[in-house]
């Protein structure tokens, strides 16, 4: 089967690609995040534009450190994987060139003896008559070659009057230019780029920003998440009065809120949580203990956070299940309202829907839909993750009810969603998805869903028509998303499918026996 793993070179080399091109930690802190009014999909389109622009600057130090202007981008990344020591520089690695030939003559028995001197290995080698005017033959080689002599080879092949062109093809298929994502839960230690902005240290608005004794335990509690890899455990906070305090307030409004206005699942998940101690007043529930009570239910476990991240990065860890939760506390000043995702927004608002199977899985189907999607798709992800997951209403035997969790932490807006002051419209991705909204103020519009398995549905529809050439799948066995385009892969999952099928069908027929 052709899982991640088993394409090892292909995903070695984007995962450096990843890194070449990486940010350090934030999009908006180091690069002048301009937008004043906070929007996600702006901060979406900010996030792409860094992206391009670090991209840009990063090929343009290279062609400069090899003295070549003519550095195509592969070539500047075999450079980049040459220079990293004199191991990875001796390393025979796959390759592919497309030669275009001047005349069929004699050059091409040159060219391969260049590689016979070079000690590489001729792998494949197709020729075909050039489309190109003034080419007589395009040839495809592949090589297994050391990168130095690849390099050398290259540098070569440029200067011989026999050829029009050379192009060094991405390694192993795998384009350099194509949308990076996470193929194991542990990539996701690269997937945890903030928005910075709202930050007490940036925001004037900000109950935070005059106050340097929180910023300093603000940034303590940031910079836990900062050095957090996958697999390490989930680290215990200790939490003091003013945080304890802060979210005992929060948590007593909740609870009396929540039998009129939280829908039935969010309801019955919170009195779990209360039953076990996880969920109670005078004490901050830790991370690690809701990880694992998720995990029990849903398989969701959480990894902490350092602030906002950036949509893209938030929704990939969806995709396994995974949920990226801020771990300080907000504001003592201001309980009810932060400008910044803070743990009591993240429990009281995330975690109880994450143990409901059937919004775990809403969630897991917007995350899949964001690997390898394109700009312009994640700003539509998110806002119908903004419309849903953050402020999403939903019918309750005619009755409307919440179950966002920017409603279910923040108690002025819960009443102001279920009043009679905004406007309410069905669920139906195609145009939520194209719905402007805002974060400053009170929603003006909330979007209503039939149900958990309507949504789903409808979600599932919509997503079909997005412009990835294949689908995606997590395979809860080995962690790891699985691109479904091997006919392999997918008789795999087929007798997977066969096998359960097979269960179901027999736990059918013990149960009729039984009557
Ligand atoms: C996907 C969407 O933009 C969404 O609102 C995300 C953004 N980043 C986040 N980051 C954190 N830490 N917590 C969140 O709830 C979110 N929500
Ligand atoms: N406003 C939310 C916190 C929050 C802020 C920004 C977000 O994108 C999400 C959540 C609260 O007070 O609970
Ligand atoms: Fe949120």
């Amino acid at each position: 089967m052709k899982t991640p793993e088993s394409n090892n070179m292909g995903v070695h080399a984007a995962k450096k690609n990843r890194e070449m091109f990486a940010i350090k930690k934030s999009y908006s802190i180091e690069n002048g995040y301009p937008s004043r009014r906070r929007s996600l999909v702006d901060d979406a389109r900010f996030e792409s534009l860094v992206v391009r622009q670090t991209k840009q600057s990063v090929l343009e130090e290279a062609r400069q450190r090899c003295n070549d202007a003519g550095l195509t981008e592969e070539e500047v990344f075999l450079a980049n994987a040459a220079a990293e020591n004199k191991e990875a520089e001796t390393a025979v690695q796959r390759a592919g060139l497309v030669l275009r030939l001047r005349e069929s003559g004699g050059s091409l028995s040159r060219i391969l003896k260049t590689v016979e001197n070079l000690k590489g290995t001729v792998v494949q080698l197709e020729s075909r008559p050039s489309k190109t005017p003034g080419c007589q033959l395009d040839i495809l080689v592949t090589l297994d070659m050391a990168r130095s002599s690849l390099l050398q080879l290259l540098r070569s092949l440029r200067q011989s009057g026999a050829l029009a062109g050379v192009t060094l093809l991405s390694e192993n298929k795998v384009d350099a230019k194509e949308a990076w994502f996470p193929r194991h839960a542990r990539d996701l230690d690269n997937c945890n780029h903030l928005m910075t902005k709202y930050e007490p240290e940036l925001d004037m608005n900000h109950p935070g920003f005059a106050d340097k004794a929180y910023r300093e335990r603000r940034k303590q509690i940031a910079n836990i998440a900062f050095s957090y890899k996958y697999g390490d455990p989930i680290p215990h906070i200790d939490y003091n009065d003013d945080e304890i305090s802060t979210w005992t307030s929060v948590f007593k409004t909740v609870v009396d809120l929540l039998p009129k206005h939280a829908c039935a699942e969010y309801n019955r998940v919170f009195q779990l949580l209360q039953d076990e101690g996880i969920f109670r007043e005078g004490a901050i529930p830790q991370l690690k203990d809701m990880s694992d009570f998720l995990q029990r239910h849903t398989g969701f476990t959480l990894r902490p956070a350092a602030g906002l991240l950036t949509a893209r990065d938030f929704l990939a860890s969806l995709a396994f299940r995974v949920f990226q939760s801020t771990q300080y506390v907000r504001h003592p000043t201001s309980p009810f309202h932060t400008p910044e995702p803070d743990c009591i927004h993240e429990l009281l608002g995330h975690m109880p829907l994450l143990a409901d199977p059937s919004f775990a899985q809403f969630s897991q189907e917007i995350g899949l839909a964001s690997l390898g999607a394109s700009d312009a798709e994640i700003e539509k992800l998110s806002t119908v993750y903004w419309f849903t997951v953050e402020f999403g209403l939903c019918k309750e035997g005619g009755v409307v009810k919440a179950y966002g969790a920017g409603l279910l932490s923040a108690y002025g807006e819960l009443l102001h969603a279920v009043s009679d002051k905004p406007e309410r419209r069905p669920f139906e991705p195609a145009s939520t998805a194209l719905q402007p909204y805002q974060d400053q103020e009170y929603q003006p519009i909330y979007y209503v869903a039939e149900s958990f398995e309507d949504a789903k549905e409808k979600f599932r529809k919509w997503v079909a028509g997005m412009s990835r050439p294949y689908e995606v799948r997590f395979n809860p066995h080995t962690q790891c998303v699985e691109v479904l385009d091997s006919v392999a892969g997918l008789e795999n999952l087929m007798s997977q499918l066969h096998l359960e099928m097979m269960h179901l069908q027999n736990a059918v027929n013990k149960i009729k026996a039984g009557f």
